[in-house]
């Protein structure tokens, strides 16, 4: 096992990872998927109390189906068929976790890692606008995997925000990050979000820490 993959490990606390399998996964990500619309119409719906009562009870009786088989924990890494990690459950590329928007990620072979995505009403701060503290979320896990592309996988220890103008929900987006490099066990790392005019709206820059235990 190389070093990166095991600091992976001490990361997600991975065992042997157990794998959903392809159909699962796909089942899956389109509960998620149908959540994912759910939770839009909650924060959109104007219907009446009456109906929104009923659809409460009802969404409640699906939980409890949902409910009868839990398991301990979410999966946490995984490998995909093509040996890649994936984090299916995670809140910002997880398939299968609907609080996750979720950004369709690819690394590239100079170590970049590019994402596009778009975030609904659900994710609004200030009107018509990305709420920050998603934004910071979303650069995060792209810097954290831009420094395991590095093969300098760490912990996030220091990540710093620069808003330059507001990030507009429902369009397209795009995240790009870079590990700029690495001393002893940190691996500095820069991001940034662009909109659909291609000018940035947020640049980040974080700092992770490989762990050693
Ligand atoms: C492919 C899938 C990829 C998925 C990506 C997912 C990304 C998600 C990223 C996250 O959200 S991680 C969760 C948020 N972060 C945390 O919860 C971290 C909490 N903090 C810790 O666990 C520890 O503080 C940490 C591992 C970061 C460091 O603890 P250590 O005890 O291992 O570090 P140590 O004190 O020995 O310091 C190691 C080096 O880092 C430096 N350092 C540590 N923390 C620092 C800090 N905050 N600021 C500046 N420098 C720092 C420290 O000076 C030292 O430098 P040198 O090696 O040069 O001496």
């Amino acid at each position: 096992m190389t070093e990166a993959r095991a600091a992976m490990g001490r990361i997600f606390r991975a065992r042997e990872p157990r794998g959903l399998g392809e159909e699962r996964v796909e089942g899956l990500a389109e509960l998620a998927a149908r959540v994912r619309e759910l939770t839009e119409a909650v924060v959109l719906t104007d219907v009446d109390d009456a109906e929104v009562a009923a659809v409460a009870a009802q969404v409640a009786e699906l939980t409890a189906r949902l409910n009868t088989a839990r398991r301990q924990e979410p999966p946490s890494i995984e490998f995909g068929a093509d040996g890649a990690f994936r984090h299916l459950a995670g809140p910002v590329t997880g398939r299968l976790n609907p609080i996750a928007p979720p950004v369709e990620v690819a690394v590239h072979e100079d170590g970049t890692v590019r994402g596009v995505f778009t975030l609904n009403a659900v994710y609004e701060g200030p009107p018509g606008c990305v709420h920050g503290g998603v934004a910071a979320l979303v650069l995060d896990h792209v810097l954290g995997m831009a420094a395991a592309a590095n093969g300098t996988p760490g912990m996030t220890a220091t990540l710093d925000m620069r808003y330059r103008r507001p990030t507009p929900h429902g369009v397209p987006l795009t995240v790009e990050a870079k590990a700029v490099r690495s001393e002893g066990r940190r691996t500095f790392v820069e991001a940034h979000i662009t909109g659909p005019d291609g000018k940035v709206t947020v640049e980040a820059t974080g700092m992770f820490v490989r762990p050693v235990h």
